[in-house]
């Protein structure tokens, strides 16, 4: 049996920092190299999506202007398929920008206040300095815990209500908020975190979970994710992490 999966990319010209788009190549690569076909479908402004149709989601991060320029489209014309859609499991992975305007609301450096869609129990508010490194954080995938590197650059620092649960611990780095070392939000099947990277390329495991969750939402728990190698990546994922872990 082929399967097919499709993925809906938001917003990828306004939205899309830092090489973000890798996160689209990764999992098209990996979907492809186990005969899986990725159909990516780009989210402009103004386009009319089936939310029903789509399985994988992807929000980029962007800078505070890019970000105004579509949250009026992402809550007016997105936000009513899009919400019911993560409410029904949609696998979604949103970085920094995207991230943020998943939640309630971004209050940006300027004091502008942009709206978010407020499906994860979120909100950010920009600080002076801008937080800014390398970074790595310890989830669990269900494997016990992992470590996943990434690049961070932000001035948003985001704070959690009761309905997310952290995706990761900072091991080192900012993370959310520089404070309470939260890693990132999950809520469902959509998690949200700051790392660039870009995040899948450099962390095979999780691009793999995230087929993985497509998968048997589409096609049923007997789905099975064929194995496949990823010994170059993880060993350079191992170097990162180790040499950044050294120096603190
Ligand atoms: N890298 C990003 O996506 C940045 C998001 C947002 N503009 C911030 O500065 O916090």
């Amino acid at each position: 049996m082929t399967f097919t999966l499709r993925l809906a990319h938001l917003y990828p010209d306004h939205m899309n920092v830092y090489g973000d788009r890798g996160n689209v190549i990764a999992l098209r690569q990996r979907c492809l190299r186990r005969g899986i076909d990725l159909e990516v479908i780009p989210v402009q402004p103004g386009d009319t999506i089936d939310w029903t149709a789509v399985d994988l989601a992807f929000f980029g991060g962007g800078q505070d202007s890019g970000q105004a320029l579509i949250t009026t489209d992402l809550i007016e014309r997105q936000g009513p398929g899009l919400r019911s859609a993560i409410e029904n499991d949609l696998v979604m992975l949103a970085i920094c920008g995207g991230y943020q305007l998943l939640g309630h609301y971004f209050r940006t450096h300027t004091g502008e206040r942009l709206p978010g869609l407020g499906v994860l129990d979120v909100y950010t508010i920009a600080g002076k300095r801008r937080m800014i490194g390398n970074i790595v954080i310890e989830v669990d995938l269900g494997h016990g815990p992992q470590r996943l590197v990434g690049f961070e650059n932000h001035s948003g620092r985001t704070f959690h209500g009761a309905r997310v649960r952290p995706f990761g611990k900072v091991l080192t780095g900012h993370g959310d908020n520089g404070q309470d070392g939260w890693g990132g939000a999950v809520y469902r099947n959509t998690f949200g975190c700051y790392l660039h990277g870009a995040l899948l390329p450099k962390n095979p495991q999780l691009t793999d979970h995230l087929i993985g969750l497509a998968l048997r939402r589409r096609y049923g728990q007997q789905a099975e994710l064929l194995s496949l190698p990823a010994e170059r990546e993880l060993a350079a994922q191992r170097v990162m992490v180790q040499r950044l872990l050294r120096r603190f």
